[in-house]
């Protein structure tokens, strides 16, 4: 009893030693601090976010009350939400290595081995190393030439050889777009891919949704610690299903050591072993504090497969979503494919110069629906600025994308579905109609996976739709467009029906 109460007492002298300071540091006369949603010793201000909406539109709702930059206690952390461009830029472009900083979280950290990876890992010598090691060995693989286009080619045509066995048949593509885009990032980590029901795959499938719901939720267990102790159901899942994960990064690592030669560089985890064993046989010119062990070569190829599967097919459903709302849209589509690609050979990536319409209705899926609306929340590693306001060392900002690309005074009608809007009065693609379009980051901690990403949206929807029109079968309601808060913004599962194009009746669809 003596000791919890001399534990309370003492916590209660720290609370009041932070608040001084803080009232010590507003006092002086420069220091102007973001205005902030009112918290509570410990629990922060836990009570005034517990509200039902999503955190990217409670965050959105927010700036009517505190302006468009704000801050809030979460627990002992302080954050701070960016909702408009102009900050955006200047913490993610300006100052991006002083906002470089990545949070440690307690489910992330399971994730990753204590941050060994390249999202979750805060800036340092050792995550500048490894993000452009894995940048080189995407490139390697021929970033926008012959290798990538192939692989992800072959995907399509598997795709739509497996659409044309639905014919009319109501399903939900689910399954066989994330079959797909894992394919393309097994055949860049591993050099492989999988067959449709492949145990390996099931597998994979069922320890990714593990992590899915549970890892980065903004849970109770992140924002205080120490509820570790208590029984937590979803630290269980995270746990069993890193597992199951990590045992199967070990075994393909494994095959990869038995079978590899420096000569032949294969595939990513080849990449990334040349790597090591150049470091370790001291042929480097790296410096030794860049370290580069075991677990950082699987949670490297973790995070590829973390960040690559589970965003672009959630790209993948929201345009298929979206197409089935404007089918006029998807019209568009078909008929600038059928006038500049026809029907006589696929489509290339080449062919992105010239298929405006569907760049432009890609462009504006990843506006309208972000698939990560908050980013990846960014640290100050240093006391610094935004704007006006000071930022202290260690303030977490969360740059809220959803705010920006729903920014009435940059976009007419934001909530209107509108392709349009990317495309210039000639019809061209538009690149950025506006600066408050964000949907991959930008600056140093930018989406690594961008380049690949755009490729496989464009091949596998241009393969698809030269092919099939999508719509929504007899008696099924039209997908939601409202989304599910998460990892990423998930599309809530919906059916469709993949009816063949009259054209490609007498022809081999994987040709
Ligand atoms: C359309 C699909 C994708 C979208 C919209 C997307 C978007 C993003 C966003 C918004 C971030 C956070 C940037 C920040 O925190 O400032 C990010 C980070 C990242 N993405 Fe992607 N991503 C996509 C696909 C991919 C793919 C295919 C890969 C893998 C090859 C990938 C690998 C990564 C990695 C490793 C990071 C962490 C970068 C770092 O912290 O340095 N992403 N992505």
């Amino acid at each position: 009893m003596i000791v919890w109460l001399g534990g309370a007492l003492l916590v209660a002298f720290g609370l009041i030693l932070i608040s001084i300071r803080r009232q010590g540091l507003r006092s002086h006369g420069t220091v102007k601090y973001p205005k902030s949603l009112p918290s509570l010793p410990v629990i922060g201000s836990l009570l005034h976010l517990g509200n039902h909406l999503p955190p990217h539109i409670l965050f959105c709702n927010l700036q009517k009350k505190y302006g468009k930059l704000y801050s809030f206690k979460m627990g002992s952390h302080y954050v701070v939400v960016v909702n408009n461009y102009e900050d955006a830029r200047e913490v993610l472009l300006k100052k991006g290595k002083t906002f470089a900083g990545r949070p440690r979280t307690v489910t992330t950290d399971i994730l990753t081995r204590d941050a060994k990876d390249i999202a979750f890992a805060d800036y340092s010598p050792t995550w500048k190393f490894h993000r452009k090691l894995v940048h080189s060995s995407l490139s390697m693989f021929g970033e926008g030439t012959v290798a990538i286009e192939q692989i992800i080619s072959r995907e399509a045509a598997s795709l739509c050889q497996t659409l044309s066995t639905f014919q009319a048949i109501p399903f939900n593509m689910e399954p066989e777009i994330t079959r797909a885009i894992t394919n393309v990032v097994c055949a860049l980590c591993f050099n492989t891919r999988y067959r449709r029901g492949d145990a390996e795959f099931q597998s994979m499938l069922s320890y990714s949704k593990g992590i899915v719901d549970t890892v980065a939720k903004d849970s109770l267990v992140d924002i205080f610690p120490w509820l570790q102790i208590f029984p937590n159901k979803d630290l269980d899942i995270l746990r069993n299903s890193v597992r199951c994960r990590d045992q199967l990064l070990l075994k393909k690592l494994k095959e990869h050591e038995a079978a590899f030669c420096s000569e032949t560089v294969n595939d990513l985890v080849d990449a990334l072993l040349k790597a090591k064993l150049s470091m370790e046989n001291n042929n480097s010119n790296l410096s030794h504090d860049v370290g580069l062990t075991e677990d950082h070569i699987l949670m490297t190829v973790g995070d590829i497969f973390g960040a690559g599967v589970e965003t672009t097919s959630t790209v993948l459903k929201w345009t298929i979503a979206y197409l089935m709302h404007y089918p006029e849209v998807q019209k568009k589509i078909q008929e600038e494919l059928d006038v500049k690609v026809g029907f006589g050979r696929y489509p290339l990536l080449s062919d992105r110069k010239i298929l405006h319409y569907l760049e432009a209705t890609i462009a504006e899926v990843l506006r309208i629906r972000p698939v990560s609306p908050l980013l990846i929340p960014h640290v100050a590693m240093k006391d610094t600025s935004i704007g006006e306001y000071t930022i202290p060392k260690e303030a977490r900002v969360v740059i809220n994308l959803w705010s920006m690309h729903h920014d009435e005074k940059e976009w007419v009608h934001p909530e209107n579905f509108n392709p349009d809007r990317f495309l210039d009065e000639n019809g061209h693609r538009v690149y950025s109609p506006s600066q408050s379009y964000l949907p991959f980051g930008a600056g140093i901690r930018v989406c690594l996976g961008e380049a690949l990403a755009k490729m496989e949206v464009f091949l596998f929807l241009s393969w698809v739709l030269q092919r099939f029109t999508l719509e929504v079968p007899e008696g099924e309601p039209l997908p939601s467009l409202e989304g599910k808060f998460g990892v990423v913004l998930q599309v809530k599962p919906f059916k469709v029906t993949a009816k063949l194009r009259d054209v490609w009746n007498n022809i081999d669809i994987a040709t």
